[in-house]
């Protein structure tokens, strides 16, 4: 504490000057929030030092801030000063704020084929990534296990903290590769077929492979089919053994393997299919993989109870080395909102899988389960990240529209911990873009909660009944008031 507010003192002639290792985020009451999907870097993380000419003050390095080893992100440590660690400063913030501004807001970005080079990962741990997160839906094992190498390479060689979170595939419907294509086009008023057949080699036209055995008996005709949540609309018009065959009615692009659910008099039908198991056998070999990979985070998909959690949390600590990979439970179903609670209280952190959940629930009700599962995250202490289609013009567009600017705000605003690129980060043209939007819009709105922390009237109890107990009081008084307002200007 006192080292706080020496540091605090001492830095109050810079209003803009950042950054406290040891206080929260103000009126945060998770006090790990900074750190808390932060992965602590394997060399010596940013240190903050005292200029040699002022023995109280503290300089910031910026903008052309010096490096300990020539490569890493690192800020000079003059002789006797003490060392204070702080949060990691990315390259991009160094610049444009120096040390003035740390955010608060961590941002995990989708690895994809756009991304998954090193000179790209470098590029968007430069541009703020705290998180890589690599999505097993895609991609085979050697992909992946290339990438965290990258990643662990990037952290070890140049001094970054980025961390890695696998998403498991999870075992809802979803449709099959599309032979190799990047998509395919369906037009207004095409029958297509959805078969559970696995198709050898080449893939008939118009015919999508579905993963889900039950899919031809689980259908009726009449049924509505929608693909990712409504981007490309079928009705069922005929079943044939295993071929489902569906009319288009709403014309749009078929992705491999886009989410898929049907419905049926307006709602989700949820048959035999409700009851696959939210750890498929494929999702086990790869969380086998994750663990022995060491990622840090393991996103599980579609998680229904807190029960899955649990067993999933002793699965790893019987047979991670050190334990410590953190569960994060994906929120994107209904049954995920139902329990909500128990899932977030068996979990590490959580996270607001907009995708799926906008398909699951009419979309009018998205920002409200959004902003009940952070409010419930602040509650009980657990990171959140709020996910998908933050940006996602942003994948064909080099500026975000207006309304993709306001809900990065309204994340930051509800506090969220992170916030999740997808396909901006994965398939986009203009990812390191992307990335620089969600920077700056956090670094934005956090400067707005501290203005409007700045406002609020500290209550201060009269409690002393002398005169010198008055003056002590006056004094702490002082120095409360004093540190309030450090930590506002931090
Ligand atoms: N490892 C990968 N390999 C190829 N493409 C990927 C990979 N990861 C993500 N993508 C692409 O980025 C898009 C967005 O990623 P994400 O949101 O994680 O997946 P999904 O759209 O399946 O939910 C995917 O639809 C896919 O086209
Ligand atoms: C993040 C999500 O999950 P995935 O991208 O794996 O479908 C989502 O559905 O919003
Ligand atoms: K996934
Ligand atoms: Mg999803």
């Amino acid at each position: 504490m006192a080292q706080s507010l020496n540091f605090f003192v001492s830095t109050s002639h810079s209003p803009d000057f950042t950054h406290s290792y040891t206080k929260p985020f103000p009126q945060n009451p998770n006090p790990n929030r900074l750190f808390s999907l932060t992965k602590p870097p394997k060399k010596p993380p940013l240190i903050l030092s005292a200029s040699t000419d002022n023995s109280s003050g503290f300089t910031a390095v910026t903008p052309e801030y010096e490096t300990a080893n020539g490569t890493s992100p690192v800020a000079v440590l003059a002789d006797s000063s003490p060392i204070i660690e702080v949060d990691a400063v990315t390259e991009a913030e160094l610049k444009e704020n120096g040390f003035r501004s740390t955010r608060r807001t961590k941002v995990v970005c989708t690895i994809g084929p756009v991304t998954s080079g090193f000179e790209e990962l470098e590029a968007l741990a430069v541009g703020g990534m705290n998180v890589a997160r690599i999505n097993m839906c895609h991609g085979t094992r050697e992909w992946h296990k290339s990438v965290i190498e990258k990643v662990r390479r990037l952290n070890e060689e140049k001094g970054y903290a980025v961390a890695v979170m696998m998403d498991t595939e999870g075992s809802e419907i979803h449709m099959g590769d599309l032979g190799g294509a990047p998509s395919v086009k369906a037009e207004d008023g095409e029958v297509w077929t959805f078969s559970v057949r696995a198709y050898e080699s080449l893939r008939p036209e118009r015919a999508i492979t579905v993963n889900y055995d039950g899919f031809a008996e689980d259908v009726k005709v009449g049924d509505e089919l929608l693909v990712d949540g409504g981007m490309v609309r079928f009705e069922v018009i005929e079943i044939d053994g295993p071929d489902v065959k569906c009319l288009c009615t709403d014309p749009g692009l078929l992705l491999p393997r886009a989410n898929l659910t049907f419905w049926r008099d307006g709602s989700l039908v949820r048959e035999r299919n409700a009851m696959l198991p939210t750890i498929s056998s494929k999702d086990w070999l790869d969380i086998d993989f994750g663990i022995a990979e060491g990622v840090d985070f393991i996103a599980v998909s579609f998680v229904k109870s807190a029960e899955v959690i649990n067993h999933l949390k002793s699965y790893i600590k019987a047979r991670s080395r050190d334990g410590d990979i953190a569960v994060v439970a994906k929120i994107e179903s209904v049954d995920s909102l139902r329990n909500l609670e128990e899932i977030i209280q068996a979990s590490d952190g959580a996270m607001v899988a907009r995708g799926d959940l906008g398909a699951q629930i009419p979309l009018e009700q998205v920002p409200l389960a959004q902003q009940r599962i952070v409010e419930t995250c602040r509650q009980l202490n657990k990171p959140v990240i709020v996910a998908s289609q933050l940006l996602e013009s942003m994948i064909e567009y080099p500026t975000p529209t207006r309304a993709e600017v306001a809900d990065v705000s309204e994340a930051v605003r509800q506090r969220a911990d992170a916030l999740m690129l997808s396909g901006e980060s994965a398939m986009g043209q203009f990812p390191d873009k992307a990335l620089t939007v969600l920077r700056s819009v956090s670094l934005r709105i956090e400067k707005w909660w501290r203005e409007e922390k700045r406002r609020e009237v500290m209550d201060l109890p009269d409690i002393a009944s002398s005169l010198s107990d008055s003056i002590s009081e006056e004094i702490c008084n002082s120095a409360a008031k004093m540190g309030e307002n450090s930590i506002i200007i931090l």
